[in-house]
């Protein structure tokens, strides 16, 4: 049986399903692996029990991968899977900041005692007339899963869409309509922009990327829209842009004690994978990326670890070296297995980073000698004898 231990609601209805031979335990240190949402893992020293952990959904930030990689502990998230959810709000963002809806139906709601609200209604509405998406200049950061997804759905609302990502991966920039214009900076992106969407994880690069000077490029009265991460707009300037008029709304997904007391926001509550769809789609992905670690050793969609595969784990024995990107690894690896006289049917090494991973089959199981041997090397964080 192996053990799992969720933290956060993974899906709304509690539905979480790993099938036969998984249970789920209350106690960590009982647990093979942790499959989780945003709960910040930073400072949290996972117990050796711990070989991986799952995050439903697309930021990492919320956990120290780097760290957890030189403990053995590979850290998986589920790329795209929420990235539909996240285009839908956007796109209610760029309507509700353009059109007046809410103060329109707050205007109606506060009138709801007037006998005569029909005729009145038509007579308030001119304070509510907004502008339309179409012909307006849109500029998109990040060409990710979602960032791809909210060009495409702009270009369709027959918006000038730009986009501005220098680390694009070929898969993204196929999904890319072709009337997506890329440009080379940030500031040529947000030079004379109507609306500026931000879809760029939390990291060195991207952290106060939206600051004064970049919000001083956009047209007077953009549209600033975050559903990336807080972190990545200088709360300040953009307190400053609202109170200026460089900016005429802010629509985030992030309520921080800043952004709550700023004017003319839309906030909502870390909601842009907020869907069953979305939450089904992360949590399956999850699943199955642990369950295909934990049973065979294959690595799929991790962040600290490179991806390997060798499909099901069919012959005697499969054993995996989580280890340091150094030389020499698989000489040091094959030196001992030779000394136990394995014999070795299959093996494959990965790197990415500082971080490799070395896995084999061999025919019969190897002596405990030889696991103590291979967990010995100096660069060998975690050595797992899957089978
Ligand atoms: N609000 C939510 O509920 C929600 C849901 C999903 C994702 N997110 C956030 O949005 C981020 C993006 O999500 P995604 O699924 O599109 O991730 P993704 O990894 O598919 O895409 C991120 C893109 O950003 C690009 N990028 C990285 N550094 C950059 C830089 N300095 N300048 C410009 N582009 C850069 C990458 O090349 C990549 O194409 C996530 O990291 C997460 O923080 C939030
Ligand atoms: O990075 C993500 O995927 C989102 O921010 C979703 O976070 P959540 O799982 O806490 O909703």
């Amino acid at each position: 049986m192996r053990h799992i231990k969720t933290i956060d609601d993974i899906t709304k209805d509690g539905k979480v399903e790993f099938g036969d031979g998984y249970d789920f335990v209350e106690n960590t240190e009982e647990a093979d692996a942790i499959l989780m949402r945003s709960t910040d893992l930073h400072g949290y020293e996972p117990p050796s029990s711990i070989r991986a952990i799952a995050r439903c959904g697309a930021g990492v930030n919320n956990i120290p991968t780097d760290e957890y990689a030189k403990r053995g502990v590979v850290v998986f998230n589920s790329p795209g899977a929420n990235s539909n959810a996240v285009k839908e709000l956007v796109i209610a963002m760029l309507i509700l900041s353009s059109r007046g809806v809410v103060q329109s139906m707050k205007w109606v709601r506060a009138h709801a005692d007037d006998p005569n609200i029909l005729v009145d209604a038509e007579k308030a509405k001119k304070a509510f007339v907004g502008r339309e998406l179409k012909g307006k200049r849109i500029g998109v950061v990040g060409l990710g899963n979602v960032g791809s997804k909210v060009a495409n759905a702009c270009v369709d609302l027959g918006m000038q869409v730009y986009g501005y990502d220098p680390f694009i991966s070929v898969e993204h920039a196929w999904a890319l309509s072709r009337d997506v214009q890329r440009v080379g900076t940030l500031e040529d992106l947000c030079r004379g922009c109507d609306y500026l969407t931000v879809h760029v994880p939390s990291k060195a690069d991207t952290i106060g990327m939206i600051d004064a000077d970049v919000l001083g490029l956009l047209n007077p009265g953009a549209v600033l829209i975050n559903y990336a991460r807080e972190t990545i707009v200088d709360e300040d300037a953009v307190d400053a842009a609202l109170q200026g008029g460089r900016l005429s709304w802010f629509a985030t997904d992030f309520a921080t004690p800043k952004t709550v007391a700023m004017p003319n926001t839309f906030i909502t509550t870390h909601s842009g994978a907020g869907t069953g769809e979305a939450e089904a789609n992360c949590a399956d992905m999850a699943i199955s990326e642990l369950k295909d670690y934990l049973e065979n050793g294959n690595i799929a969609n991790s962040v600290n670890y490179p991806a390997c595969s060798m499909g099901k784990a069919r012959a005697a024995s499969r054993v995996a070296c989580l280890h340091a990107n150094v030389p020499n690894m698989i000489g040091q690896i094959t030196a001992i297995l030779a000394k136990d006289n394995a014999n070795v049917q299959r093996m494959v090494n990965e790197s990415a980073g500082e971080n490799a991973y070395t896995m084999f089959d061999t025919d019969e199981h190897l002596e405990d000698s030889t696991i103590d041997a291979l967990k010995a090397i100096p660069a060998v964080y975690r050595v797992r004898v899957i089978k």
